[in-house]
């Protein structure tokens, strides 16, 4: 059978892709030695914002992959889940997004430029008739844009597509996938609602002792790579913030106030996730700091995320998205550079946010619980050590890290599951 890879809402299920690069692109007449330009527009519709992406690609002719050439990208807060009883609104977020398309994409070329819309954890954690709400109002603008949207363009991604694609679109980033390469990078991604791992395990036992669904066949540029990639729901970083508080199951009540021992003592203030605001506060008696905290977040993890066989002495994982803006916040990184980071710089700086007061230029009253729960995460869920290395990254040649350019490649290319 052949269906889009990652058009599909159902839960993950072990599955294979494949892309076949070069004699894609049906709608082109490429001329022999000639080049030609082709775009494609990826909406990331995520739990705590929504992006487009407009990639320019250069296909040099007709055999051979296609080169990145440029990539456009904005992005708007909050995500398309604040919008749950006004859902006119993710169509008007849509639509204001889409102006980047048409100021990028000539007019000319507008017609054969696809559009895929993807929501991640955000929609996923939604009652569904509500996300299905909000996706007809998605469907219904794009429906009337002038690019190129064929069935299947809007939905929610599942997990395993999303873990797959940023495995796809760092390591095409690296060059690794164009050389076939078995050497390749593994990726961490931790969003607001989910958090991916993905990786080409090196031993055997890793791929037998894991669960059927979290290892996937992908058939690339002539190779054959068998990845043992997860979503954990509930278990990314705003989430697992509710969870601590113990918060998950009320519906933002007014009066109750949560509490954590994460939080500086005399604080109290909001938080909001998915269309919904909680009051907070540290608690009044009784210890705060980092011992306390990181008990606290280990109930997040513990029974909840699985340990791969071989991550203990691994090597060569990229970390992004709130990995990388965490460690932008507690100073770790270069918000431009990003940069490698252990698991035990992490835990330094989390212990001296945790146990001393916030200072007045610390951004977020959140950021000693942040980081502890990264730590917990890392070291507690998936088995790394204290020692493993991190590469954080937010741009790679300057293009965002994130599923979007795996799924730009693998929607034009058509990608197949079998
Ligand atoms: N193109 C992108 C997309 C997300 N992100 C980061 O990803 C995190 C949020 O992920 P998300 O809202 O998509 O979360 P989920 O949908 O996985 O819950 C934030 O740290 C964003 O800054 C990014 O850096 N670049």
């Amino acid at each position: 059978s052949s269906s889009s890879s990652s058009s599909s809402s159902s839960s993950s299920s072990s599955s294979a892709f494949s892309v076949r690069f070069g004699n894609a692109l049906p709608s082109l007449s490429c001329p022999a030695n000639a080049s030609q330009i082709f775009y494609s527009i990826v909406f990331d519709a995520g739990s705590t914002g929504t992006r487009i992406h407009v990639y320019t690609f250069i296909q040099r002719g007709p055999e051979g992959s296609p080169v990145l050439d440029d990539e456009m990208f904005q992005a708007v807060k909050p995500g398309l889940s604040a919008y749950a009883d006004v859902p006119e609104i993710a169509g008007h977020t849509v639509a204001q997004l889409l102006r980047v398309a048409k100021r990028t994409v000539p007019a000319l070329e507008w017609k054969r430029t696809p559009v895929l819309f993807r929501a991640t954890a955000g929609l996923r954690l939604m009652p569904a008739h509500k996300a299905h709400a909000l996706l007809q109002q998605v469907q219904a603008v794009l429906d009337e844009s002038p690019f190129y949207v064929p069935a299947d363009s809007v939905g929610i991604m599942n997990g395993t597509s999303e873990g797959i694609l940023a495995w796809i679109t760092v390591n095409f980033l690296t060059g690794r996938l164009a050389r076939g390469s078995q050497k390749t990078a593994g990726i961490l991604d931790l969003g607001g609602g989910s958090t991916q791992i993905t990786f080409l395990p090196r031993s055997k036992k890793t791929v037998e002792s894991a669960p059927a669904d979290y290892i996937t066949r992908l058939h690339m540029f002539n190779s054959t790579y068998e990845l043992y990639t997860h979503s954990y729901l509930g278990n990314g970083i705003k989430a697992a913030r509710l969870s601590a508080l113990g918060a998950l199951r009320s519906d933002g009540l007014e009066k109750e106030v949560f509490r954590s021992s994460c939080l500086p003592k005399k604080h109290t203030g909001h938080f909001s996730f998915g269309g919904l605001t909680y009051h907070v506060s540290g608690v009044n008696h009784g210890v705060r700091g980092f011992r306390a905290c990181h008990q606290e977040l280990l109930k997040v993890v513990k029974g909840f995320i699985k340990q791969p066989l071989e991550l203990k002495d691994s090597a060569g994982f990229y970390a992004f998205s709130y990995y990388f803006d965490h460690a932008v916040e507690a100073g770790l990184i270069d918000e431009t550079r990003g940069g490698a980071v252990k698991i035990r710089d992490f835990r330094r700086r989390a212990k001296e946010v945790c146990n001393r007061p916030p200072k007045r230029s610390q951004r977020s009253e959140f950021l000693c619980m942040d980081l502890t729960y990264i730590i917990c995460l890392l070291k507690d869920g998936f088995g790394f050590r204290e020692r493993t290395v991190l590469q954080l990254t937010k741009k790679m040649r300057n293009v965002e890290t994130s599923w979007a350019l795996g799924a730009a490649i693998n929607h034009f290319q058509k990608f197949r599951i079998h």
